[in-house]
């Protein structure tokens, strides 16, 4: 096989777009050289020589000699821009921006085929972990029945410095921040959309489904009080932010949201940044997949295996899409074990199919229910800054 030779222009070195640049140096054995980097603001001191960088996009854009764009910046709307742009010039595209794959999926796909060019993103997805690639290339017979895990570093850092180091949750949240884990709005960490994004591409390339975001319940970390980790604690449980879809017949579910696991859990033991990711199949059965979910090194390494599979004209063959079953749906009809927890009254219990536990105390009162998903994301209730849920596995 001849590999090509690729001449990159880059969009964005900040935390990825610099990992790249470090992973590409290191490794030196992809044969791919950097053109050219276009970032946001001109005056930003920058730690490699200023004659890469412009801030002028049709620079990278209209080169003829620049054959592959790495998109890794951090707003999806000018992404989309520059990759459709990028595609309708004929170029590869390469990006890490989950929020604009999930959102724009049919559009991409579109312009992937209509202007046949390569647009890979491994790096999108729980950052290191080769989960895409797996799903296209290794789960493309056997009977794939459920994925799930810890799809956000940032949140997962947060937890185990709350938990383990017992730091707090504004200073950890900083600490996340400035490691370049989170995302520029870290709302998108913390309230479990980002994760859901990443959930979104799963169901794509897991099971062929588009499906918009919006549809899918999420619900984050920023909640959590001492009083749930003291809960946690004394029912010896673990916290994750827990991703999960699952596929039975035409029906397929998917939620996002904080839960307590046990702590012989596999996942239990997947702390700070790192990720993990567990595949359920109905020959190779339960397998776990763990690694960095968030830096610079660790995104720019799966980053850096996109551009590498491009030098041998690598693209995926979203083969699950193609063979979709047209009747595939995504449902919000589980039903789910749940702890909630409020200050002061609770007045929807009638939300609930059943009310295992409740207690009530001068510090906090909580109540563990079984609830249908499409029952609490509809519910009014669940907006009250007051309460918290957490799900029970
Ligand atoms: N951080 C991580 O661990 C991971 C991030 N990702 C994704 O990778 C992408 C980049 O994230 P990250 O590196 O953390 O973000 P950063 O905020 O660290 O860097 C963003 C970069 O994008 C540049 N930029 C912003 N808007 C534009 C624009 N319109 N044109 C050109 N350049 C622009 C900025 O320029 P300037 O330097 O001038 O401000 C900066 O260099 C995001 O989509 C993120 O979700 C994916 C996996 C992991
Ligand atoms: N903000 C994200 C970055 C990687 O996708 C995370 O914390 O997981």
């Amino acid at each position: 096989m001849t590999k090509k030779r690729l001449k990159l222009g880059i969009f964005g070195f900040g935390c990825v777009g610099t990992g790249l640049y470090k992973v590409l140096e290191e490794a030196g054995s992809v044969e791919a050289n950097i053109k050219k980097i276009c970032i946001k603001h001109a005056d930003k001191p920058r730690p490699i020589n200023k004659k890469y960088f412009t801030t002028d996009k049709e620079e990278l854009l209209l080169d003829p000699e620049i054959n592959v764009i790495v998109e890794l910046i951090d707003d999806a709307k000018a992404a989309f821009e520059i990759v459709s742009k990028a595609m309708k010039n004929g170029k590869a595209v390469v990006s890490a921006n989950k929020k604009m794959i999930a959102e724009r999926l049919p559009e991409l796909l579109k312009l992937e085929q209509t202007y046949k060019v390569p647009f890979l993103y491994e790096a999108s997805v729980c950052a290191s972990i080769p989960i895409i690639r797996n799903l296209e290339e290794y789960y493309d017979n056997d009977l794939l029945t459920s994925v799930s895990g810890i799809f956000n570093g940032s949140t997962n850092f947060i937890l185990t410095k709350m938990i383990n180091d017992h730091v707090s949750y504004p200073v950890v949240l900083k600490e996340a921040q400035e490691k370049g884990f989170a995302e520029s709005d870290p709302t998108l960490d913390v309230e479990g959309i980002d994760p859901k994004y990443k959930l979104c591409i799963i169901l794509f390339h897991a099971f062929g489904l588009i499906t918009q975001p919006k549809d899918i319940f999420n619900f984050g970390i920023s909640r959590i009080s001492d009083f749930d980790l003291n809960f946690a604690q004394q029912r010896n449980y673990a916290i994750k932010l827990i991703a999960k879809c699952n596929k039975n017949g035409n029906e397929i579910t998917g939620f996002c949201a904080p839960t307590f696991i046990e702590k012989e859990d596999p996942l239990a033991h997947v702390k700070y940044e790192y990720n993990g990711v567990v595949l359920e199949s109905a020959f190779s059965e339960n397998q776990l997949m763990i690694g960095k979910g968030a830096g610079d090194k660790p995104t720019g390494s799966a980053v850096l295996s996109d551009i590498s599979a491009l030098t041998y004209d690598y693209k995926y063959e979203n083969k699950k899409y193609k063979h979709v079953d047209k009747n595939l749906k995504l449902v919000n009809n589980g039903t789910y074990k749940v702890y909630v927890r409020y200050n002061d009254t609770f007045s929807n219990f009638e939300d609930f199919s059943s009310i295992e536990e409740k207690f009530t105390s001068p510090y906090g009162n909580y109540f563990i229910g079984s609830i249908n998903l499409e029952t609490l994301s509809q519910s009014q209730w669940i907006k009250n800054k007051n309460i918290n849920i957490i799900f029970i596995s």
